[in-house]
């Protein structure tokens, strides 16, 4: 690993059984359980290169919340990201996002904390209890980064990548267009990324897009 590396740490936090530590799972080990086993707290570590720059991630997989569980100094202290987890199909655990959120805000101090809202289970469509544009809608209220994933189907877990557009280039746009698609984790360095070097964020600024 290059001395360059930026060490970023990120709990992941969200009601119970809504996929938190498969999406840690799909991430870190490439595997998906079906079983359930309720998590009490693991850290994990990887390094991904996030826009040309290497980061080393430690993951903080947290117990499922409710709305009387504490935030304690694990969840909050030396933490520099958040990934919000409720599942599509569970519209009280969608609820919970804001109270999660609200709880940091008032342990922490901060007004503004980086964060993705991710919402897991994706691929049980057919449940599906939380619509696009009410998270949206809260992602624009909390500031934060959303995006559905499903770690049983390995959908937006991954790393992300450059897209090329297609598109032939045109006299208004001579150079082809290149898009990041970032995904859950992805997202989270980026907003991290957003508060601490936003001189470094133009494209995330002007829609996630970049001329090559
Ligand atoms: N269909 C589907 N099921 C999933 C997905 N992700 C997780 N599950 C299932 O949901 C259940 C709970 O998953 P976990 O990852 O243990 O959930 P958790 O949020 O870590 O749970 P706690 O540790 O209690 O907080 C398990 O039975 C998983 O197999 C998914 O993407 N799709």
């Amino acid at each position: 690993m290059a001395s360059s590396a930026r060490r970023r740490k990120i709990a992941i936090l969200g009601s119970r059984s809504v996929g938190k530590s498969s999406l840690v799972k799909q991430f870190i080990e490439n595997q998906f359980i079906d079983s359930y086993y309720p998590t009490i707290e693991v850290a994990y570590v990887k390094s991904i290169v996030y826009k040309g720059n290497e980061y080393v991630l430690e993951i903080f997989d947290t117990a499922g919340q409710d709305e009387y569980t504490p935030i304690n100094s694990q969840h909050a202290i030396g933490i520099h990201g958040y990934v919000l987890v409720y599942s599509i199909a569970s519209k009280i655990s969608f609820e919970m996002i804001q109270i999660i959120h609200e709880k940091i805000i008032d342990f922490s101090g901060l007004t503004d904390i980086p964060c993705v809202i991710v919402g897991s289970k994706s691929d049980l469509e057919s449940s599906r209890q939380v619509n696009a544009s009410e998270v949206q809608q809260l992602a624009q209220t909390l500031k934060a980064g959303w995006i559905e994933a499903s770690a049983k189907n390995d959908v937006n877990v991954g790393e992300g990548d450059f897209l090329v557009s297609p598109a032939a280039p045109t006299s208004h746009s001579p150079l082809p267009l290149a898009f990041w698609l970032a995904k859950a984790f992805q997202l989270c360095v980026q907003e991290i990324e957003k508060r601490l070097n936003p001189s470094n964020q133009q494209e995330v600024k002007t829609g996630r897009c970049i001329m090559m």
